[in-house]
């Protein structure tokens, strides 16, 4: 039982390490899926382009054409486009003009181009930001100089956020979490929010989300933070992404509500298995328990020689029929002159007669009978729901199949006989009374001969 128990303990603490390390773990890997995802995106949208523009910008591939002819430049960037599948423009300081892969051309101003003017005042060699155009492009701009250091214009290239735009709303149904990337100036350049969409010169700023202050707990070290606020009533997980390479971060929002379910579902299908797994021990627990019990009652209510039942098995099964006010009859049962059996053919040749007799005996109850080795040569027979006449019947059927089967030895027959003493149980009677009845009818039988059924009345 204590093993049992033990083991219980152990399935359940098991169980119960891997159902919380089954919900950590779907936890890490929903926010890891997401954030990777993301990365993804930002590697293959952003990274890849941002890459091809400055190797290509360091290399001087550009440099040739910032005062170039008109038609050369145009050729120089068609080339480009179809090569790279980027869209590249060249504004061109000594030309005072822009021009774009796709054909377009347009005079540098305050007013048509104010973003030159802008990045001109700038220190960075590198800037990715916003167009102003009603089809809105992301664009990374690289500056160039000639050898003193002059400055030449801008070159770089234009990414539609169309593309951006699906590609958030595709994850956001797929995985239930919306996106923000903010730039350096913590205005948002891409989100999958509609509302927060920029649009030509207007952007939305970080702080001024209704989320934000709520959000913001100070300053991090790694930059890179996760709190829980409350958006358009639902508690939802944000958490900061830097993204270095464009000085940008990006936040990802995540609905508790949807990290709930994903958890109890974990949850569910681990106390299903935990369920499962403790009723398997358990009935196996049971069945083993029950084998044993089953085992140990046979060794202790069986008699070895016969195979039948022992005198402590008569006696328990005596006082459960009484409690049970059943009716019955009782037998005794005895070998007639055994004791030559034993001095004739050897003690052995009594022990297999004993065993034969046993298996006659047997053979004349029904299935509800109490067939018992009682003591040495001697038999006992409890019959349920019999009474005395009926009693003497069965003992008659037993003493005549005694006497006709005969008993082999070798080649030897033995004549084997039995004498049979039968009595009815008083309702509140004891059973060494029952017997001592029985014991008198049976002496009784071999007094007038042996091989005989005597009844004796309490
Ligand atoms: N082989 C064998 N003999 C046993 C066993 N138990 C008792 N006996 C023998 O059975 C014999 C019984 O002898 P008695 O009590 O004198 O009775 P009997 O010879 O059967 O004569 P009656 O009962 O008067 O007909 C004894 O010799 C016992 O030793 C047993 O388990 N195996």
């Amino acid at each position: 039982m204590l093993v049992g128990f033990v083991l219980v303990v152990i399935v359940i603490s098991t169980l119960s390490y891997f159902t919380i390390s089954n919900i950590v773990g779907d936890q890490s890997r929903q926010q890891l899926q997401a954030t990777s995802t993301v990365f993804s995106l930002v590697e293959d949208k952003l990274i890849k382009p941002m890459h091809i523009a400055q190797t290509l910008a360091r290399a001087d591939v550009f440099k040739p054409y910032m005062d170039a002819e008109p038609e050369q430049i145009r050729t120089f960037l068609q080339d480009m486009q179809s090569r790279f599948d980027l869209m590249f423009f060249i504004a061109s300081e000594p030309l005072q003009m822009q021009y774009y892969s796709d054909g377009d051309v347009m005079a540098l101003s305050e007013e048509e181009t104010p973003w030159y003017f802008r990045l001109k005042e700038r220190q960075e060699d590198f800037y990715a930001g916003l167009g102003h155009e009603q089809d809105l492009r992301l664009y990374m701009d690289i500056i160039q100089r000639d050898e003193n250091g002059e400055l030449l214009g801008f070159v770089g290239i234009g990414m539609p956020l169309s593309g951006f735009v699906e590609t958030f709303s595709h994850y956001n149904q797929k995985l239930g979490y919306d996106f923000v990337f903010v730039n350096s100036d913590d205005e948002i350049v891409l989100t999958s929010f509609a509302d927060l969409q920029p649009k030509g010169y207007e952007r939305t700023r970080l702080q001024s989300l209704p989320w934000y202050p709520d959000w913001y707990k100070g300053p991090s070290l790694t930059g890179n933070q996760t709190n829980l606020v409350e958006l358009k009533d639902q508690d939802v997980l944000i958490t900061e992404v830097p993204l270095e390479v464009l000085k940008w971060r990006f936040f990802i929002i995540s609905p508790l509500e949807a990290q709930r379910q994903a958890m109890s579902r974990t949850f569910l299908v681990n106390l299903l298995i935990m369920v499962t797994v403790l009723l398997a021990i358990l009935w196996l627990l049971s069945t083993v328990i029950r084998r044993i019990q089953q085992n140990v009652s046979r060794k202790i209510y069986t008699d070895r020689l016969t195979g039948l039942f022992n005198r402590l098995y008569i006696e328990k099964t005596f006082e459960q029929l009484q409690s049970e006010e059943t009716p019955m009859s009782l037998i005794m049962a005895d070998i007639d002159h055994f004791k030559q059996v034993n001095d004739n053919h050897g003690h052995n040749v009594g022990d297999q007669v004993i065993a034969r007799i046993a298996h006659i005996l047997g053979e004349c109850l029904r299935k509800g009978d109490y067939l018992g080795r009682w003591g040495g040569e001697e038999f006992i027979i409890l019959l349920p729901d019999t009474d005395l006449q009926a009693a003497e019947q069965v003992a008659e059927r037993m003493r005549r199949s005694v006497a006709f089967q005969p008993i082999f030895h070798g080649d030897v027959s033995l004549d084997i006989t039995m004498s049979f003493g039968v009595t009815q149980a008083d309702r509140y009677g004891a059973l060494v009374d029952l017997i001592h009845s029985a014991d008198k009818a049976l002496y009784q039988a071999k007094n007038e001969g042996r091989n005989k059924v005597m009844t004796c009345v309490q």
